[in-house]
């Protein structure tokens, strides 16, 4: 993942006639309502499942909430529909690709598996043929790795890298590589996201932007609400004055298919805080952001 970032730019720069508006960030306009009203029709497993606050937080309307696995043997159960394997039992534990942290879903795989079979048969296909024989298991775990930001919280990523500091210049790392999934069609999108922040008395790691980049884009997205997750999350990690993010993206689904467009690109924002209410300082960050 660190050799997947290795495009990405990091500028730090002072910030010219920006003006600071404590009272301005956006922030409490996204939260959405609770975990369990949305899952009110869930088994009792789910119901009861509870996502830590901060996550809880960040979530935005029609933001899916895959319950995290790892924590819950009773969901696990329910998902697994058969039994409860522990992880280390499992066989796909050391197989899987999930870099962040120890696998919390090969309990899924058996079943996500068997729909893929059957999607091979749906196809036309011979899933008994040689070449198939394995196909259902790998894209089961292909598809576990590209929606890996359901298994991760932005507590465990920034992993305490937040550090006092104290400076008020703008913060931009930019061209950050984004792979995610159209949750209309399954298929990916992908393109380049600049996160710019103001700090006030609190800076993040770098490698946490590129890392919150992950979280949210490692799932079923609209490029719109992944822009604004992302800014949420950074507000959230360390109130600055203000957040922009731009990310530029290409849909596979308006390339391979459908319109086929193959040169169109979409370009989302969301801007909090100071990056909203003063019209320089998001200048400043866009011409960060444009710069070579
Ligand atoms: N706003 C937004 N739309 C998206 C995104 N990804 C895919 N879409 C759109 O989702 C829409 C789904 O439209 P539908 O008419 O229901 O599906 P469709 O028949 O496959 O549409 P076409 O892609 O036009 O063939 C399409 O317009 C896609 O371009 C996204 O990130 N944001």
């Amino acid at each position: 993942m660190d050799q997947q970032k290795a495009g990405s730019k990091q500028v730090s720069h002072k910030r010219v006639n920006g003006s600071k508006n404590e009272n301005s960030t956006e922030f409490g306009g996204f939260v959405a309502g609770s975990f369990v009203s949305k899952y009110k029709k869930a088994p009792e497993a789910l119901k009861n499942f509870h996502m830590n606050d901060a996550e809880s937080e960040l979530e935005v309307p029609r933001t899916p909430m895959t319950p995290r696995t790892s924590t819950t043997p009773d969901l696990v159960f329910f998902l697994n529909k058969r039994s409860y394997l522990g992880h280390e039992k499992s066989t796909f534990h050391h197989d899987l690709e999930l870099d962040h942290r120890p696998p919390t879903r090969e309990a899924l795989l058996p079943d996500m598996a068997n729909s893929y079979r059957l999607l091979l048969t749906g196809l036309g296909e011979d899933p008994e043929r040689q070449g198939l024989l394995k196909t259902p298991e790998r894209a089961a775990k292909a598809m576990l790795f590209f929606t890996k930001g359901y298994d991760q919280s932005l507590e465990e990523v920034l992993n305490n890298a937040i550090f006092d500091e104290d400076t008020d210049e703008m913060v931009v790392v930019k061209d950050i590589e984004m792979f995610s999934m159209c949750e209309h069609h399954l298929v990916p999108f992908y393109g380049k996201v600049s996160i710019g922040y103001l700090p006030q008395g609190k800076i993040l790691g770098l490698s946490k932007l590129a890392r919150i980049v992950e979280i949210f884009s490692r799932r079923l997205q609209v490029q719109e609400r992944l822009t604004k997750q992302i800014a949420i999350a950074v507000m959230q990690a360390v109130r600055p004055a203000g957040v922009a993010v731009v990310i530029e993206g290409v849909h596979m689904c308006m390339v391979m298919r459908g319109v086929q467009k193959i040169n169109s690109k979409t370009v989302t924002s969301t801007m909090l805080g100071v990056f909203r209410d003063d019209p320089k300082t998001r200048e400043e960050f866009l011409n960060l952001v444009h710069s070579k």
